[in-house]
């Protein structure tokens, strides 16, 4: 198997996080891509950001967009409350099966289902195949140029967004979604807040964009 950096950050969690503690896995993944090499986890500084939103929302059931290595799905569902469950969509296979590890060695593997694919395919089985009804919490953390369309594929697959349904995105600033921003921020079914903080393991400046949806419009209703 080859050796990539991924790679690392798994061996190193598994080597010197505690088996089953989400918080002790966080913090291990954080200290090495600080200390020994960069990765796109949302990180420290974002991460208290996302964890507050999460606790505030309360949601049962999530959905994040860009597993990577599985370091928010571990941070997010170390949160959840009981009967609580994030399903979290990735493509890439390597780092499908690193995540596998990374959430099951933390412990969270009941809370945590990996939906394996694009996102553009899966989004729309998420009602049949995986009986979703409604989600409280949608984490975008994939391709930056994806957040648009994936945001208007879940609202057009019709009530995968109930009143009071929070859309968190990561990198607003650093890489930056711009098309993401323009929409969320002039559609009036969302009410938008910006949380600006910094690039994971870094000095450069980042935000997240928190948006409710606000219920459809009578235009919408399907
Ligand atoms: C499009 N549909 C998709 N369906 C399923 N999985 C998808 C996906 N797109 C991407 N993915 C996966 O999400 C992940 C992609 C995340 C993209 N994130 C970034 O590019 C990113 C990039 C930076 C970054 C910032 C500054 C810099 F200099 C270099 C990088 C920081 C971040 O926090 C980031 O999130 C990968 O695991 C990829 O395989
Ligand atoms: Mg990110």
């Amino acid at each position: 198997m080859a050796e990539n950096k991924e790679k690392r950050i798994l061996n190193f969690v598994l080597q010197n996080a505690v088996r089953g503690d989400p918080q002790s896995v966080v913090d291990t993944i954080d200290t090495y891509c600080s200390q020994k090499e960069w990765a796109m986890n949302v990180g420290d500084e974002k991460g208290l950001i996302l964890d507050k939103i999460v606790e505030e929302t309360k949601p049962s059931v999530l959905l994040e967009l860009g597993t990577y290595c599985g370091y928010s799905a571990v941070r997010i569902a170390g949160l959840l409350k009981p009967g609580a469950r994030l399903l979290t969509i990735e493509f890439n296979p390597d780092f499908v099966a690193i995540a596998k590890q990374m959430i099951e060695f933390a412990g969270v593997q009941d809370k945590v289902k990996i939906l394996e694919g694009p996102s553009e395919t899966i989004i729309p089985q998420l009602k049949k195949k995986h009986e979703v009804d409604t989600l409280d919490f949608v984490f975008l953390d994939h391709w930056k140029d994806r957040y648009l369309p994936d945001t208007v594929l879940l609202l057009v697959m019709c009530g995968m967004q109930r009143k009071g349904s929070v859309l968190l995105a990561d990198n607003v600033i650093c890489p930056g979604a711009p098309e993401f921003i323009k929409y969320i921020r002039n559609n009036n079914h969302f009410k938008c807040t910006n949380f600006p903080s910094h690039l994971e393991y870094m000095k450069a400046k980042d935000a997240m964009e928190k948006a409710v949806f606000l219920g459809p419009g009578l235009e919408s209703m399907c």
